[in-house]
């Protein structure tokens, strides 16, 4: 179990990225969704112990992490925003490279280690290519074979599946489902489908503050009856703008379809749908204070 309570961390430029964030994060893949400079990666970094906060306190099983780094470290398996290291050299002799600086020393264990993760993350076949000539779903995997050397107990996945076509998606997805039967996931992403299809637990954060956190069906069913989908005119989309709280803005056909949050029916044509998790993200970021908290 990881324990943050009441975190803050404020940035030399005076940006707030950490505003009292208090979560508990069990076994699973617990999805951390938010959008565009939320403050995902600013908390991804702090728990990964690269950088302190400034207050408040990051506890896993029991350990405190500000205090003792080198513990977590040890627990700890790590794929950052940006990996950026694609070199002309194998997969299979980076990893041992990786393994090696992990302190897995012995040979033979090492050997099993690497091989196993390879195999695990599918790029078993590829293990002799040059991570150079990898598409960007065999670089993220490999990204999560390196995380995964040691065995860690934490892991922590930052917006991994941006760019990945639904494919290499799928397969990433999957992988982290199976890695998070067993230890601690942390899966950051803007990606709203991500959390729907594969946390059991989240947590939505905007302005560096947490929004709403819980189970992604139960946080889907507090708006049951309250959504309701119209298509509408160019030109009228301005006006639904102002009258409702329009949650998003699809063109089907050319033509724009609007979300609209509403207890009732705002207005002839308004059919009721069923809530997703996305009218739920958009419904947290309309509502958050204005700019003034985030300072
Ligand atoms: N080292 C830094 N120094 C100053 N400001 C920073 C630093 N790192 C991040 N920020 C700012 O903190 C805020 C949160 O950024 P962060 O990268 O944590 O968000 P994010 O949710 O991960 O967004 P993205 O998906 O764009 O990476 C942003 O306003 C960003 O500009």
């Amino acid at each position: 179990m990881l324990i943050l309570k009441n975190l803050h961390k404020t940035y030399p430029n005076g940006v707030h990225a950490i505003n009292d964030v208090t979560l508990a994060i069990p076994n699973g893949v617990f999805g951390l969704l938010g959008p565009n400079g939320a403050g995902k990666s600013s908390l991804m970094r702090t728990i990964a112990t690269l950088q302190e906060p400034d207050s408040g306190s990051i506890h896993f099983d029991g350990v405190d992490v500000v205090k003792d780094k080198a513990c977590l470290r040890r627990q700890l398996g790590y794929l950052p925003q940006d990996f950026g290291v694609y070199p002309k050299v194998s997969a299979l002799e980076l990893l041992n490279h990786f393994a090696v600086l992990k302190g897995l020393t012995h040979k033979g264990e090492r050997r099993e280690m690497v091989e196993g993760l390879l195999h695990q993350t599918n790029l078993w076949e590829a293990r002799k290519r040059a991570i150079a000539s990898y598409s960007g779903g065999m670089r993220q995997r490999f990204g999560i074979a390196q995380a995964l050397l040691g065995a860690p107990r934490l892991v922590i996945v930052d917006e991994p599946t941006a760019g990945l076509d639904p494919d290499e998606r799928n397969r990433f997805l999957n992988l982290l489902a199976r890695i998070g039967e067993h230890v601690v996931v942390i899966l950051s992403t803007h990606i709203v489908e991500d959390v729907t299809d594969l946390c059991p637990r989240m947590a939505m954060i905007g302005r560096g503050r947490v929004l709403l956190q819980g189970r992604p069906q139960t946080a889907i069913d507090t708006l049951r009856n309250c959504v309701w989908q119209c298509a509408v005119s160019d030109a009228a989309l301005a006006t639904y703008q102002q009258r409702f709280t329009v949650l998003s803005t699809r063109l089907v056909g050319g033509k724009p379809r609007i979300n609209v949050y509403a207890q009732t029916q705002p207005d002839d044509g308004f059919v009721n749908v069923e809530p997703a998790l996305e009218d739920v993200y958009f419904l947290q970021l309309r509502q958050q204070p204005a700019v003034a908290a985030a300072a």
